[in-house]
């Protein structure tokens, strides 16, 4: 196995706030890594980092064994499917896989009909020529997956990617998953749907108010743990016990 990222010592703070301590963890290639944690815990700012999206931060981050900051080489074998899809909502679908292809070196004809084979098996293709302000969440989500995936990427950073999709379609997005893992690719995948975190990771990492408190495999994470589910691990490590106390407290407040 190849050591595909590492990070050492990474941490981060927005202004006063340190929303990231000391994070280390390696990944090797053909991994399937669970980034799972709470609302505000970090996990996106980690993606973005690893991204070079955010290039200010302390620590190291290496990428296919080169170090990250100031290099771009490695972006073109990265694939980012992002929590929330910034596209040019005024470009037809077509002219966005253009676009995305073109900025990856494809040939506009090739990446829009890989494209639209990809988008047909999601069943969006006939919105090839729609604009995309007129999508609906989940046909944006398709759309973001599959221009993320385009460029055939060795490494593919997903962050909460199924938002919006369709039970069915979450199906085939599993199956994909599976594939990609196959042929040796590396996936990030951070995401709140707990049940297909554990069905489909190698490798679990919790991060918690910003530190990793959690790193293995879920058979290491349940060797450790009584508890059976990622679901019920994840409430205990992250020490959360009062989900009905909470929900009483929500109902009274507006019943008040
Ligand atoms: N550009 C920014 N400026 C200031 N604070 C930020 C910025 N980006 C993120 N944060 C803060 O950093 C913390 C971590 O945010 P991040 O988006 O990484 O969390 P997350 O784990 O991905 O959360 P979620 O599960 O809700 O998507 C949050 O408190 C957030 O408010």
């Amino acid at each position: 196995m190849t050591e595909v990222l590492r990070l050492e010592h990474v941490s981060k703070s927005f202004g006063e706030k340190q929303v990231l301590r000391d994070i280390n963890f390696s990944v090797d290639s053909g991994e399937i890594i669970g980034y799972i944690g709470s609302n505000g815990a970090g996990k996106s700012t980690t993606i973005k980092i690893i991204l070079g999206l955010i290039d200010e931060y302390d620590g190291d981050v290496y990428v296919f064994g080169e170090k990250a900051k100031g290099t771009i080489d490695y972006k073109r074998r990265i694939g980012y499917v992002p929590e929330v899809s910034d596209m040019y909502d005024n470009l037809t679908a077509y002219e966005y896989i253009s676009f995305i292809g073109m900025l990856y070196g494809i040939d506009s004809e090739k990446a829009v009909s890989k494209a639209k084979e990809m988008m047909e098996v999601f069943g969006i293709s006939d919105a090839l020529y729609g604009r995309i302000h007129t999508f609906s969440k989940g046909m944006r989500q398709k759309l973001s997956i599959v221009t993320g995936m385009l460029h055939n990427p060795d490494i593919l950073f997903l962050d909460e990617p199924l938002g919006g999709i369709d039970a069915n379609s979450v199906l085939v997005f599993k199956e994909i998953m599976q594939g990609l893992k196959t042929m040796g690719k590396t996936i990030f995948y951070s995401s709140h749907i707990l049940e297909v975190v554990e069905r489909l990771s190698d490798r679990i990492l919790l991060l918690n108010a910003g530190e990793i408190v959690m790193d293995g495999t879920m058979e290491d994470v349940r060797k450790k743990r009584s508890d059976s589910t990622l679901e019920t691990i994840f409430n205990e490590v992250t020490g959360f016990n009062d989900h009905k106390e909470l929900a009483d407290r929500f109902i009274a407040s507006f019943m008040s």
